[in-house]
């Protein structure tokens, strides 16, 4: 049995998360960390009756994650908070799922060296589902075969989300300029300025919209669109908990979603 902590558990994705947890038959909530409503059941926020696991403080991560012998901290969180966080549960020796989103380099290199000499596993992904890795995959070959396109990547999400652009609209960037050997970026366009051979990264907020991601390979009288739409916040968090039991099982080190996937 997979002992699972979940920080960020009163959010929209630590809900579904715990609720993901509850459901599975080798995985069992240990442990539910928050920045507020202390004492609550976490089955209470994923609407699941009560499960006996109290919201902690996350201010009491390390005490309560040695105490509830917890195997993996899945967190879905705020940049600011998992730079904070991820260090402390790896170095408490406990393996992670990172899907926050909208780190800076820094921040990202901090929680990197935290694992590395803790010597623990993680997966770090911007985007658990299956169809978004594929799509990576996608758009990695056909960029190789339309290098003189102009590309442009846009993004929509919901009217809620904070960080802009994406990191999954990111991540689609990186995998193109890897496969064109280096691009530089542009987000948003205004005033006058003539396109030149950059990725321009576009984010739209509004609505509910889940997550859309589209990437725009043009040229002369004709044009691609590979678009990706998320229904439902359940891809991502049946993803982020498959990655969970997956990482459990693994050499110390840090993995995407593509090494979960087999992809
Ligand atoms: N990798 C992926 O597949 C996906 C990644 N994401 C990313 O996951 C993150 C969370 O998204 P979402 O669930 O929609 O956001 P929510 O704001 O709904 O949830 C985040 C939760 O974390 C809490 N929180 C904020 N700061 C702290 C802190 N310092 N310590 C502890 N808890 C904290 C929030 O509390 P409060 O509300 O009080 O601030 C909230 O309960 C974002 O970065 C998003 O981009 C989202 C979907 C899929
Ligand atoms: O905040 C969200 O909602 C999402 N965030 C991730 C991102 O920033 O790429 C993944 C998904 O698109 C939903």
């Amino acid at each position: 049995m997979i002992n699972a902590a979940v920080l960020g558990a009163c959010g929209r994705m630590g809900s579904l998360i715990v609720e993901n947890i509850t459901s599975h038959p080798d995985m069992q909530l240990v442990a539910a960390f928050d920045i507020c409503n202390f004492g609550r059941d976490a089955g209470e926020f994923a609407h699941v009756g009560n499960l006996g696991v109290p919201i902690s403080d996350v201010k009491d991560l390390e005490a309560v994650l040695k105490e509830s012998k917890a195997d993996v901290l899945i967190d879905f969180t705020a940049a600011g908070a998992t730079a904070v966080n991820a260090p402390i549960a790896a170095r408490t020796g406990v393996n992670l799922v990172i899907g926050t989103t909208g780190l800076t380099q820094e921040q990202r290199a901090i929680v990197d060296d935290a694992i590395q000499k803790a010597q623990v596993s993680a997966v770090i992904s911007p985007n658990y589902s299956v169809g978004v890795n594929v799509f990576f995959k996608i758009i990695r070959e056909a960029a190789k075969y339309l290098a003189d396109y102009d590309i442009e990547i846009i993004e929509a999400h919901h009217n809620q989300k904070k960080d802009a652009p994406s990191g999954t609209a990111l991540r689609a960037a990186d995998v193109i300029s890897e496969a064109l050997g280096g691009k530089e970026y542009i987000y948003g366009r205004e005033g006058i300025a003539p396109r030149g051979k950059e990725i321009g990264i576009h984010g739209v907020r509004a609505g509910d919209i889940t997550g859309d991601h589209t990437v725009l390979f043009a040229g002369n009288s004709e044009r691609i669109e590979i678009r990706h739409m998320a229904h439902s916040r359940q891809i991502f968090a049946k993803g982020a908990v498959r990655a969970a039991e997956w990482v459990c099982k693994q050499k110390p080190g840090i993995y995407s979603m593509d090494d979960v996937l087999g992809l």
